[in-house]
């Protein structure tokens, strides 16, 4: 029988474990804890396409872009979202290759760099809502906001981001190879950042867009089109909660894709950390009927999957 196939889908901000330690061998130490886990799933019969996000990264370079202006040209935001796809793509190749090692396991992992096609049209274009780079406190956010023309918005209580275009992901332009390599065995590494966002023309020519896709959304789209079985999105917390942090708090075990949508409507899922992975996985759960194919989403922290996938923790969300 095949094995059971799932997109596990790390966001960029799981690897920044806190503000002052965010450097590169920070964020490899956080990417190596997570390729445990995703050995473990190897080890327990999964075949796993990871995705990861690219926030902070993302934003950490067009930083970087900025600073040395006077000396170097600047990177294009599509560009910089190549560069996280190489970096993280790399740290998870390497982790994932060590872990598969030590316990004796051959399977190769390939990093895919993956274009995402978007709509020029897209209404994003003209609400930049997509938090990028670090945590700033508000006076330096509006300073660049001033001097260098940044959108910004406050993120999640933590403090305020530079903010960019993020329209919706319409098509994985390498989802063929992708499929491909998952055929022969492979542990792919695909969609980083959300995809490279591009627009197609009327003669069939790709061009990369400014913008930073959603990674949960490139992975729902993602999952649907591998007919996977299972979208797994790793967070900080086990289980998805109402009320949360009230007296009312209550974890959640399983959500049914009616649930989903009456507390979503509710408005008990934070709208920029806790909703849209709940959204990605109601859609994908969805477009997966439509298919014909049954699957299901699990959030929960990355320390927990194993627990969770024979349901001991974890949020289940299936239809
Ligand atoms: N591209 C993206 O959604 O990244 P994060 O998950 O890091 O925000």
């Amino acid at each position: 029988m095949n094995k059971p196939l799932a997109i596990v889908a790390v966001g960029g901000n799981a690897l920044i474990v806190n503000e002052e330690k965010n450097s590169i061998p920070d964020q490899y130490q956080a990417v190596e804890q997570s390729a445990q886990h995703i050995v473990d799933m190897i080890e327990g019969g999964w075949n796993i396409v990871l995705t990861h996000g690219n926030g902070p990264q993302v934003g950490f370079i067009l930083r970087r872009s900025e600073l040395a202006a006077s000396e170097v040209a600047s990177v294009p935001l599509d560009y910089a979202v190549g560069d996280t796809q190489g970096a993280i793509g790399y740290m998870f190749q390497k982790a994932l290759h060590n872990q598969l090692a030590l316990r004796d396991i051959k399977k190769p992992v390939v990093t895919i760099v993956t274009q995402t096609l978007v709509s020029a049209s897209d209404p994003a274009f003209n609400t930049p809502n997509k938090p990028v780079g670090a945590f700033l406190d508000y006076a330096t956010a509006q300073q660049r906001q001033q001097t260098l023309g940044w959108t910004i918005a406050e993120d999640s209580g933590r403090g305020w981001r530079r903010t960019v275009a993020s329209p919706t992901p319409l098509e994985i332009i390498e989802i063929a190879t992708i499929q491909n390599l998952l055929t022969q065995g492979c542990i792919v590494i695909a969609c980083g950042g959300g995809g490279i966002p591009v627009i197609r023309d009327a003669q069939r020519q790709l061009h990369g867009i400014e913008a930073v896709i959603d990674k949960d959304l490139a992975s729902a789209l993602l999952a649907e089109q591998l007919a996977a079985d299972l979208l797994l999105i790793p967070t900080g917390v086990d289980q998805v909660a109402i009320n949360f942090g009230t007296p009312e708090q209550r974890w959640l075990s399983e959500l049914s894709l009616e649930q989903a949508d009456l507390l979503i409507a509710q408005g008990q899922f934070g709208s920029g950390s806790m909703q849209p992975k709940v959204e990605a996985i109601a859609q994908f759960i969805r477009q997966s009927h439509q298919n014909g194919k049954t699957a299901s989403g699990l959030i929960t922290r990355p320390e927990s999957i194993k627990a969770a996938l024979s349901h001991q923790t974890g949020t289940w969300i299936t239809r």
